[in-house]
């Protein structure tokens, strides 16, 4: 589901004198239907890049990044905000919302564009949010001041209501509970089950050890930077 062949990205500094800075070179790397797949290498060494160069806001400078039957690195951005809404779901670290939206909508959301009925929506919706212990008093609040743990259950919550068949997750057991944590690893593995392809950062040792199926190591397309 997703094909990263000969991938590569340099970021153009403009704002300190036009530097270049070559931060993935060569990146191949496979993820298929069922499996999870966990992005390890030093801090620098490029994992949230590749992440993004996935999701689609970090143009790719050479090679292609296919996902399903679309190369992010030719897309036009009206093929990427379709991909994004049928196909590929990202987790990522932090919540960003538009304010005053009750988190209830803001889960539902996702299903919502994809043109799921309204209460049919909801109750899954509900359902996420009850099993990630978000206190249902809290459904008709919007999210933007809940505790960083509460932010991140909703984000989650929002990540797997709809069934994409590829996942992008950026540390998303971070800032959890013992219980809550369970939970979250319990809905990666349902996905998996199902057949999502998942690609993630886990810097959680066991929870990546317990997810993924296969590692790899970011570092081995970091180019040789010059002495
Ligand atoms: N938007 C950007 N503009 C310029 N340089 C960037 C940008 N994003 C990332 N970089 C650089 O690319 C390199 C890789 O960063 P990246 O965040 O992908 O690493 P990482 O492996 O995810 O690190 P960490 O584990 O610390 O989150 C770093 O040297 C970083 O400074």
């Amino acid at each position: 589901m997703i094909h990263i062949t000969s991938a590569g990205k340099e970021f153009v500094l403009h704002n300190q004198g036009g530097v270049v800075l070559p931060v993935l070179v060569g990146a191949d790397l496979e993820v298929a239907s069922g499996e999870c797949v966990g992005l390890t290498g030093a801090s620098g060494s490029g994992k949230s890049t590749l992440m993004r160069m996935v999701w689609g806001n970090y143009r790719t400078d050479q090679g292609a990044v296919v996902v399903g039957d679309l190369d992010l690195a030719q897309a036009e951005p009206r093929q990427i905000i379709a991909l994004r809404r049928q196909t590929l779901g990202y987790v990522s670290q932090f919540l960003r919302v538009v304010p005053r939206v009750p988190t209830l909508e803001v889960v539902a959301e996702p299903l919502l564009n994809l043109g799921v009925p309204e209460d049919q929506a909801r109750a899954r919706a509900a359902e996420l949010l009850a099993r990630l212990n978000i206190p249902e008093a809290l459904w008709s609040l919007s999210p933007t001041t809940f505790s960083g743990g509460e932010q991140q259950r909703v984000n989650i919550a929002r990540g797997f209501a709809h069934p994409y068949p590829v996942l992008l997750l950026d540390e998303p057991t971070a800032s959890l509970d013992a219980a809550n944590r369970e939970t979250v690893l319990a809905l990666i593995e349902e996905a998996k089950a199902r057949g999502a392809a998942i690609l993630g950062i886990f810097h959680d040792e066991p929870a990546r050890a317990r997810v993924c199926d296969r590692l790899v190591d970011v570092s081995g397309f970091t180019p040789r930077r010059a002495a």
